[in-house]
């Protein structure tokens, strides 16, 4: 079976970070391990407070993985601060492993900073550089990139403002635009569109997670970057169509909706 690893924050909600990213892996079909950076008390609501794991037991969890493991593909989510990200950047850079979906996770949907404002810089230097693929949304991709995006010209200049910063490609997510969540990638030759349609719903809480998940899992199976973001696009498409009315707030998607639609059929 081939395998991913995430390296992100909990959510103890159970829709983004951590939790999505495994949920996910298991979802399409790959074995998930994941190295936890920071824990959030985290709900659909807000994120009440964050704790940083301390570097060495990161250290220690990249490690113990790759020690022992093979890992096909690596998925970057919350890294919290500086110390993390340069940590987790320095283990990647002995062990290179073949594939890095970076998910540059600043803020949560509640408008909790995951990210310290001092640690973009050491994110920009050290971990844009290693990635296959970045997949921003508009916000991140703003701060990465220094313009605003608001049209799709905006988001052509921004992926290619973004790919000089180093990574393999840039994925820019559409869905905080206006109109149809469509995302776009360059990979320094071409652009490609990923199109989807916008559901009406606020249950969005990891999304971010879950389509750079996905992505990772595809990667790791093989397929190509182009047919992986496509498969993650489906995937996600579906998880926010059918996503979960729980808690108060932004609700999760539904990670297993395939699977528990396929159950049903079978037993009539
Ligand atoms: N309401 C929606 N309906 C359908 N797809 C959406 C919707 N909102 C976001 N998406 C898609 O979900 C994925 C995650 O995007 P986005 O929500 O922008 O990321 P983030 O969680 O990082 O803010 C993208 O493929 C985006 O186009
Ligand atoms: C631990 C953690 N990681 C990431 C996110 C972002 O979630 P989203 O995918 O909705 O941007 C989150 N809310 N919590």
């Amino acid at each position: 079976m081939k395998t991913a690893l995430t390296i992100a924050g909990s959510d103890s909600g159970g829709g983004a970070g951590i939790q999505a990213d495994l949920k996910t892996f298991s979802a399409n079909g790959v074995f998930g391990m994941s190295v936890i950076t920071a824990i959030t008390a985290q709900n659909t609501v807000e994120v009440r407070s964050v704790q940083d794991i301390e570097i060495n037991i990161i250290k220690d969890q990249i490690e113990a993985v790759f020690d022992d493991i093979q890992v096909d593909a690596v998925k970057i989510g919350m890294l919290s601060s500086s110390e993390t990200v340069k940590i987790v950047a320095d283990r990647l850079n002995h062990y290179s492993p073949k594939v890095i979906v970076l998910d540059p996770v600043m803020v949560s949907k509640g408008g909790h900073h995951l990210l310290k404002e001092q640690a973009i810089e050491a994110l920009k230097a050290k971990m844009l550089p290693l990635a296959t693929v970045i997949t921003p949304n508009i916000p991140e991709a703003e701060v990465l990139s220094g313009m605003t995006i608001r049209t799709v010209e905006d988001m052509e200049q921004a992926c290619k403002k973004l790919y000089e910063l180093g990574p393999k490609a840039v994925l820019l997510k559409g869905g905080h635009l206006e109109g149809e969540p469509n995302d776009l990638l360059w990979d320094g030759q071409s652009f490609n569109w990923f199109n989807g349609r916008r559901v009406e719903t606020k249950n969005t809480h990891g999304t971010g997670c879950t389509l750079s998940s996905a992505i990772a899992a595809g990667l790791a199976k093989g397929e190509e970057l182009i047919e992986a973001i496509q498969s993650a696009k489906n995937y996600i498409s579906i998880a926010i169509e059918h996503s979960l009315a729980l808690g108060h707030g932004h609700g999760p998607t539904n990670h297993f909706y395939e699977l528990y639609n396929k159950a049903r059929m079978e037993e009539r």
